[in-house]
């Protein structure tokens, strides 16, 4: 069902017209709404902010910003106290829409320092009205997941020393009082948390549903301590567990999908409150309610991301961000190689295809949620809020493009299943993916011919409990899947299974594959690598080559020397981008 509820007044949606990415609180941040004009915002003084709500116009404040924020960092106050005072209360204006989404990833609210910092973010922005999603602090969802593990086999007696658990505890506990929070503001969470973490430990289980109530308690504390912070500065802000807004999933607890009674439940809620009764809504990214189940299901590492994506297309709102600790997606991941440089433009195909190929930096579903709602993304650094970050959008412009980002995915697992012909050729193709659809196994990429057919399997799909990282995956456990696979496609075929592949993906203009397949090969070449399988599909903006894993990180980083460090283009590139 599409947004069942309309607003009175729709908002305004951002129209690209600057050639370079607008920047937030930088100069010519020309697509925010309010009179049309370009403002220029930091954290806005009285005076100037009263004539911003009386009647728009343009304002330079970004240096007054600084100013502020220097003396109140002077005075010994956080900019966000000082500028909240300022303004006698953000956000709770009445009136106007709430424009955007502000997603803050763990790095980004990973202390009570990192808090005061994002909320200084947030009212650098008065003229916007902001729903924000945050995920855990930091690690703690990484941290909830051992803890949970080491439950399983301690004893209730010994959950108290669990250090994971310690550090949980700790951590959060040093945050609301840093903030000056009282300890209520997390006591009774932490006290479920404890309840629950003996509760594994007294039924030696851990079970996926579990575990999802388990790493919910990152969200549900991280939006809490946040939303006391803002109103302690005299911000109105309204705390919201997604799993009680109207966030409906699946019930794949791990790995949830969103349904679409989602958006007008979401919508009524987040817009009824804000009509009553204005003020920020925090809510909790990750997390949602298993429709059969009721029970709490989380989207996937990463899956904040959707969560903004989703209020976003929910509210019709104007854009949304997603704060990172990088200035925005790079053109390769900056821990491989950390040459990496901003991808100033995307497009929602291009940033749904580098996602799904193993850039960490967006959660692969994410982006359907702004695609079906035309809303723009844009992926920006809350460490350097200066960087223009990248704007993804429906179109952008292509003809001067050739690559725009390399990604790698480790660790995968390619199987050669050649027909013994005991089905015809279609029959073949049939039970080889109906076996995988049996099994839940994600396919990659695939190539075919007559008899045979190869395919990569998408590594956090082999073994079910993906809520830990891939890498930490024990080896056995994979294994185990992997065997079972085996077993059932060898009923009609010789398999190969071939281990510890890598998956390269070129992302960029297919229009131009010739020319980019030509560099990339000269340039494997050169490195010695021997490509195992190449696999383009329908993609209209993704080339994917198979390589073994111990040679992947060298290519990565001779690709990204060719592809965006050499200043002379070759002759090749010369002419294509004539002929275009
Ligand atoms: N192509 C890429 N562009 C940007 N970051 C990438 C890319 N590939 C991997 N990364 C990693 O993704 C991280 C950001 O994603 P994530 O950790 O999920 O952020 P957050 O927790 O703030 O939402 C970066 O710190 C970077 O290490
Ligand atoms: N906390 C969850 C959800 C999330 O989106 O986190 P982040 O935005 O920090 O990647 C996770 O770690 O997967």
């Amino acid at each position: 069902m599409a947004i069942a509820l309309r607003f009175a007044a729709a908002p305004l949606r951002l129209r690209l017209v600057s050639p370079a990415p607008p920047a937030i609180g930088g100069a010519g941040d020309g697509g925010r709404r309010g009179g049309g004009g370009a403002a220029r915002i930091g954290v806005l003084g009285r005076a100037r902010c009263r004539r911003r709500r009386g009647g728009g116009g343009r304002l330079e404040v970004a240096a007054a910003a600084a100013d502020d924020s220097a003396r109140c960092r002077a005075k010994g106050v956080g900019a966000a106290a000082a500028a909240a005072e300022t303004l006698g209360g953000i956000g709770v204006g009445g009136g106007d829409q709430l424009s955007v989404v502000m997603k803050f990833g763990g790095s980004s609210v990973s202390s009570a320092a990192r808090m005061r910092e994002v909320a200084g973010l947030i009212l650098a922005f008065p003229e916007e009205r902001p729903v924000v999603v945050l995920s855990a602090m930091g690690k703690t969802t990484n941290l909830l997941l051992l803890a949970g593990e080491k439950a399983v086999g301690c004893g209730v007696i010994r959950v108290s020393e669990i250090e994971e658990w310690n550090l949980i505890k700790d951590l959060h506990i040093k945050t609301v009082e840093e903030l000056a929070l009282p300890r209520s503001v997390i006591h009774t969470m932490l006290d479920e948390l404890e309840q629950l973490l003996k509760g594994i430990a007294m039924m030696k289980e851990l079970t996926l549903r579990t575990t999802d109530y388990l790493v919910s308690f990152g969200e549900c504390m991280s939006t809490r301590i946040f939303a006391a912070y803002l109103n302690k500065i005299g911000v109105k802000a309204r705390q919201y567990d997604a799993f009680d807004i109207g966030f409906i999933t699946t019930d794949d607890f791990g790995n949830a999908d969103i349904l679409e009674a989602t958006y007008p439940a979401v919508a009524k809620r987040l817009h009824g409150d804000w009509i009553r009764d204005p003020a920020i809504p925090i809510v909790t990214g990750f997390l949602g309610k298993g429709w059969k189940s009721g029970a709490v299901t989380t989207l996937g590492r990463g899956g904040s991301d959707l969560t903004a994506t989703t209020i976003g297309k929910a509210l019709g709102l104007r854009e949304i961000q997603v704060w990172k600790d990088v200035d925005g997606v790079l053109t390769c991941d900056p821990n491989i190689y950390p040459n990496a440089t901003t991808v100033p433009y995307l497009t929602f195909e291009e940033a749904a295809e580098l996602a799904y190929f193993g850039a960490q930096v967006l959660h692969p579903q994410s982006m359907r949620p702004a695609r079906e709602g035309d809303i723009p993304v844009r992926v920006k650094n809350s460490y350097n809020p200066k960087a223009p970050g990248t704007l993804i959008t429906k179109q952008r412009e292509m003809d001067k493009v050739v690559l725009t980002s390399i990604v790698l995915k480790s660790n995968v697992t390619m199987l050669d299943i050649v027909s013994t012909r005991m089905l015809g050729q279609f029959g073949f193709l049939a039970k080889v993916f109906s076996i995988f659809e049996d099994l839940g196994i994600s396919v990659d990429c695939v190539a075919t011919s007559e008899v045979s057919i190869s395919v990569s399997l998408d590594p956090s799909k082999i073994w079910s409990r993906e809520l830990i990282q891939q890498a930490s995956a024990p080896i056995y456990m994979q294994n185990q899947e992997l065997d079972h696979v085996v077993e059932e496609l060898e009923k009609i075929a010789v398999v190969h299974l071939l281990q510890q592949r890598a998956i390269i993906s070129l992302i960029g203009n297919v229009r131009r594959s010739s020319l980019i397949l030509e560099k990339a090969f000269q340039v494997l070449r050169k490195s010695g690598v021997n490509v195992q399988m190449i696999s383009q599909g329908a993609s209209k903006v993704n080339m994917s080559l198979i390589v073994h894993d111990s040679e992947a990180k060298q290519c990565i980083k001779a690709l990204h020397q060719a592809f965006f460090e050499d200043d002379v283009l070759t002759e090749i590139e010369e002419e294509a981008l004539h002929m275009s």
